[in-house]
């Protein structure tokens, strides 16, 4: 992939759509018996308590990863150590993401923003299983 089609990814997807495209996805999210328990223990009930903070934190990195114009600095790894998570847990949210992702943009954007969190999965899932405070042996 050339920069310029990174750069274009955000500019292709727009902010306005990003964003709805997020609370759409978190929306699916907490009607879903596995992953809702583990976000509702850690931001609180959605959409109220943790969960403006935490979409535009996600708004932040999804515009970083797409090149576009952002101030995100978080540490995507380490928010997922000590929550429990395992495979069905990734599986499933790469499922919602996908079903989302279609539902909500043109196939050229879904497919490019699918294949962004197919790519980041193995590194965002080897912190998972790993104790809070270690780092992942690679
Ligand atoms: C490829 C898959 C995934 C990606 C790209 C992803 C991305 C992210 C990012 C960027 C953050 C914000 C980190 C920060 O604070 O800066 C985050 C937080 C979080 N993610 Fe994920 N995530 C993925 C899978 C999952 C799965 C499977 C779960 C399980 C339910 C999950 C649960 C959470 C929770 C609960 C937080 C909030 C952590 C906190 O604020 O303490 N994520 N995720």
């Amino acid at each position: 992939m050339t920069q310029a089609h990174h750069d274009a990814l955000f500019t292709q997807i727009g902010e306005v759509r990003l964003r709805r495209l997020l609370w759409h996805f978190y929306a699916r999210v907490m009607t879903d018996p596995l992953l809702s328990p583990i976000f509702h223990a850690t931001l609180g009930p959605y959409p109220h308590a943790g969960w403006p903070v935490h979409i535009a934190r996600l708004e932040g990195f999804w515009r970083a990863v797409t090149h576009g114009p952002s101030a995100y600095r978080g540490q995507p790894g380490p928010a997922h150590q000590g929550l429990g998570l395992d495979r069905a847990h990734f599986d499933r949210w790469l499922h919602l993401w996908e079903t989302t992702v279609t539902d909500d943009l043109p196939a050229p954007e879904a497919q490019a923003l699918m294949a962004l969190a197919q790519r980041m999965r193995p590194t965002i899932e080897r912190f998972a299983q790993t104790p809070p405070g270690k780092d992942p042996t690679c």
